[in-house]
């Protein structure tokens, strides 16, 4: 039988370069994985398959991994391993992948990986670049931005799938339709009660503050011109709104986290800079009822009316007098607006005692084509309407700043109740706001591009101008369906 010799620097962990396992029938140890850009990769020494005699002179046969790794840990110096190499060694072509994790992972508290030492956790949103795929249900892979050449074990697509598949069955009671992601049932209970939390206004106190806002002339800039999309009606009523994702699994999924897109744990991502001449892409506010969403979106579009610009909102209602249609909405019958949330173009819509209200896609579309940013607010249930190639978002997060900031910087801020009526926040609203927030960062985070910190209104603003401009202008991680559609 062939055998080699291979010798390693001294290392305080040298097998940590390489997994090892047992063959229970024959007690024989072989080298399970080598880690990439690990020692034992690095030396080119050791391969997956090869099967160890020794370390040191001392035989390894009929010891358990555990052992064997405590033989290598208390020898001094040069390690020697005689090994016996794997007679056909697999011919990999690997190609990296960059991968963005949609669920959090702890080797830790894994009790199936091969070796937790040579686990990576990461969080949901993080980006994973994966450098070997040759085994079915470990991946080797690196969390980015790293300094280290070392890869780590991180679970397949397929070993997460039949985790997500494991929890699912486990559960007592589970109405869903598809694969569970990432939240408990207590979580998901937590998220219906905050969808389901619409309350009935009547048309007169909508309308009203629509009239209100008129009113306050804050549709016009400083040269009064109207500035189109300006309003705020749409997130108004925005928690009676749907998304123009209606599957059949997310009808039965009020808080809208198990679509098919977010049911994946790991969605291909690419480093893409875009193109001067391609469409700019759209910036999607998301953030806690009253963390100060509209005012960021107001002030954004505001101050720099040359650069940004909302999305005209489409409305089944009657036109007024002073209004004229593609500027505070395009109006149009009822008929239509039925005909096109059939043909799924709204983003969102919601209706109104008889009335509907959306943003269209082509509306998003005809101001990026206009070579402005679009900047909208959204709900978490249009997240996956826009992550779209032809959209292409940039979501940012608007994330209230610490509760003792919170507390001081909202004294004299007004909420907008679910009556449509604007008073002072009172301790309630704060915490309810919190703790919204903290939903939406349970499930969502993934999804988020970027987060703004809203504790002081002008650098939130500042912040979120350069961040949308940065998106516009420098290489982003986006989904690889973005740049390369599937057939
Ligand atoms: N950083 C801040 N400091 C002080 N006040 C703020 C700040 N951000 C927002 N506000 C104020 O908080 C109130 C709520 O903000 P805003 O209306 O923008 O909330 P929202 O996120 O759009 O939620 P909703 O849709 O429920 O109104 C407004 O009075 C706004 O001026």
């Amino acid at each position: 039988m062939p055998s080699s010799f291979g010798s390693l620097a001294s290392d305080s962990d040298p097998l940590k370069g390489a997994t090892i396992k047992r063959n229970e029938l024959t007690g024989e140890i072989f080298v399970a994985r080598v880690i990439h850009g690990g020692l034992a990769d690095r030396s080119g020494l050791l391969h997956a398959g090869d099967r160890i005699m020794e370390v040191n002179g001392f035989a390894v046969d009929g010891l358990e991994p555990e052992q064997v790794i405590q033989v290598v840990a208390c020898a001094q110096g040069t390690i020697m391993f005689k090994v016996v190499p794997i007679t056909e060694r697999p011919v990999h072509s690997q190609t990296t992948m960059y991968v963005r994790a949609m669920a959090d992972y702890n080797p830790a508290v894994d009790p199936n990986i091969p070796c937790p030492d040579a686990g990576v956790s990461f969080t949901r949103g993080d980006v994973l670049e994966i450098v070997d795929q040759t085994d079915a249900l470990w991946w080797q892979a690196r969390k980015l931005p790293t300094s280290s050449a070392c890869a780590g074990l991180v679970p397949s697509t397929a070993l997460l799938k039949r985790k997500q598949r494991e929890f699912w069955w486990s559960q007592p009671y589970q109405p869903h339709a598809c694969i569970h992601t990432l939240s408990t049932v207590e979580e998901e209970e937590d998220l219906m009660a905050l969808e389901d939390k619409c309350v009935e206004a009547d048309e007169e106190t909508f309308e009203s503050e629509e009239l209100r806002e008129a009113d306050d002339d804050c549709g016009f800039n400083k040269d009064q011109m109207y500035l189109a999309g300006f309003r705020r009606s749409l997130r108004l009523c925005r928690r009676r709104f749907h998304s123009s994702v209606q599957s059949s699994c997310q009808a039965q999924c009020l808080s809208s986290c198990c679509y098919s897109a977010l049911c994946s744990p790991y969605e291909e991502v690419v480093r893409h800079q875009r193109n001067l001449q391609d469409p700019l892409r759209l910036v999607a506010l998301l953030g806690a009822p009253g963390v100060g969403v509209t005012e960021l979106r107001r002030r954004l579009i505001q101050t720099h009316p040359q650069l940004f610009q909302g999305a005209v909102p489409h409305t089944s209602r009657p036109q007024r007098d002073d209004e004229e249609s593609g500027r505070e909405y395009h109006f149009i019958s009822r008929e239509i607006f039925d005909n096109m949330i059939h043909d799924n173009k709204f983003l969102e819509y919601g209706e109104y005692k008889g009335n509907y209200y959306g943003t269209s896609s082509e509306a998003v579309s005809a101001v990026l084509n206009s070579g402005k940013i679009c900047v909208i607010d959204i709900e978490s249930n249009a997240l996956q309407a826009v992550r779209t190639p032809e959209l292409r978002a940039f979501v940012v997060y608007i994330k209230p700043p610490s509760a003792e900031r919170l507390r001081k910087t909202r004294h004299n801020a007004q909420i907008l109740t679910n009556y449509y009526a604007t008073r002072p926040f009172k301790e309630e609203d704060l915490v309810e706001l919190e703790e919204s927030a903290q939903k939406l960062e349970l499930h969502f985070s993934q999804f988020f591009d970027h987060v703004v910190v809203n504790e002081e209104l002008q650098e939130a603003c500042a912040e979120l101008r350069s961040a949308a401009t940065r998106a516009q202008e420098q290489p982003q991680w986006v989904p690889s369906s973005w740049i390369r559609p599937q057939q």
